[in-house]
């Protein structure tokens, strides 16, 4: 098969594409939420953000009163998460028992907490399943919720949850580049006060979060997409790019 026939022939005679997969990982403020989902939206996939878990996740243990520092207590009430995520790129949405809590999970409190929460591996293991069940579903014809297949962004994507994706990226931005991103975004400037008041959100974050997943070095066969000299709009292109080179898939 050629480059660019992921494509079936169904019996109605049109020509159908098949489902892919999108595997995104990278640190904190390397871009990966924005850019997923509008690669996600221009090529029709569905996407799954899927650090918004840990942050519900982080959410409901505290909402529970369960310290994040008891594993076990934290590990047990995350079996029992009430987890609803939409994976629509146009308004992802996510509720925890009915209440949506996607303004709530984005609070500086959550990013602070939520490495706590993310770094217990019977946490993990049970998130991973369901971010598992998510990706197949939207693989299966039958069960698409969106389009023709899913990108899905996170720090193990790549390595863990979908090693086996259609295409694997790295997305990466130098410190200075991430820290500066992540100081706009939440105090409107990046200027040196808002800089460090960034850094606990950014490296302090990465450095826990990279005890239990490796997302600042490439794995074998994932192509790392450096972000650091492209504006948002470049950096959704580099990573298009990359899609149409090995599936053959361009934005519809
Ligand atoms: N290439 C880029 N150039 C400039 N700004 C960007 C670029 N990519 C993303 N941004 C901006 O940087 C901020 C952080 O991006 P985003 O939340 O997508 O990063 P992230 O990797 O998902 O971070 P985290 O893992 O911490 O959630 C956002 O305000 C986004 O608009
Ligand atoms: N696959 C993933 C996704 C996220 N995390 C962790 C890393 C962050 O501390 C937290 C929230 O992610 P964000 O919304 O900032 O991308 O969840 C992870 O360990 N594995």
């Amino acid at each position: 098969m050629e480059t660019g026939e992921l494509s079936t022939e169904p019996q109605d005679g049109m020509r159908r594409q098949q489902a892919i997969v999108v595997a995104i990982d990278g640190p904190s403020g390397s871009g990966k939420s924005s850019v997923s989902r509008m690669v996600a939206q221009r090529l029709g996939l569905a996407f799954l953000d899927t650090g918004a878990m840990y942050r519900a996740a982080t959410w409901w243990c505290l909402e529970q009163g369960v310290p994040l520092t008891d594993t076990e207590a934290v590990a047990a009430v995350v079996r029992e998460l009430p987890l609803a995520v939409g994976v629509d790129p146009a308004g992802p949405t996510v509720h925890v028992g009915g209440t949506d809590v996607g303004e709530a999970i984005r609070t500086t409190a959550i990013s602070s907490a939520v490495s706590a929460v993310a770094t217990n591996l019977e946490v993990r293991a049970e998130l991973g399943r369901l971010q598992r069940e998510a990706i197949a579903a939207e693989r299966v014809p039958q069960s698409f919720s969106h389009g023709r297949g899913i990108v899905a962004e996170g720090r193990d994507i790549t390595t863990v949850i979908a090693p086996d994706a259609d295409v694997r990226i790295l997305l990466t931005a130098s410190e200075e580049a991430r820290l500066a991103r992540r100081a706009k975004e939440v105090h409107g400037s990046a200027d040196a006060e808002a800089v460090q008041a960034t850094r606990d959100q950014v490296l302090r974050r990465d450095k826990d979060d990279s005890t239990v997943s490796t997302f600042h070095v490439a794995a074998d066969g994932v192509v790392t997409v450096d972000s650091s000299d492209l504006d948002l709009e470049q950096t959704v292109q580099a990573v298009l790019d990359v899609v149409a080179q090995v599936t053959g898939r361009t934005a519809l």
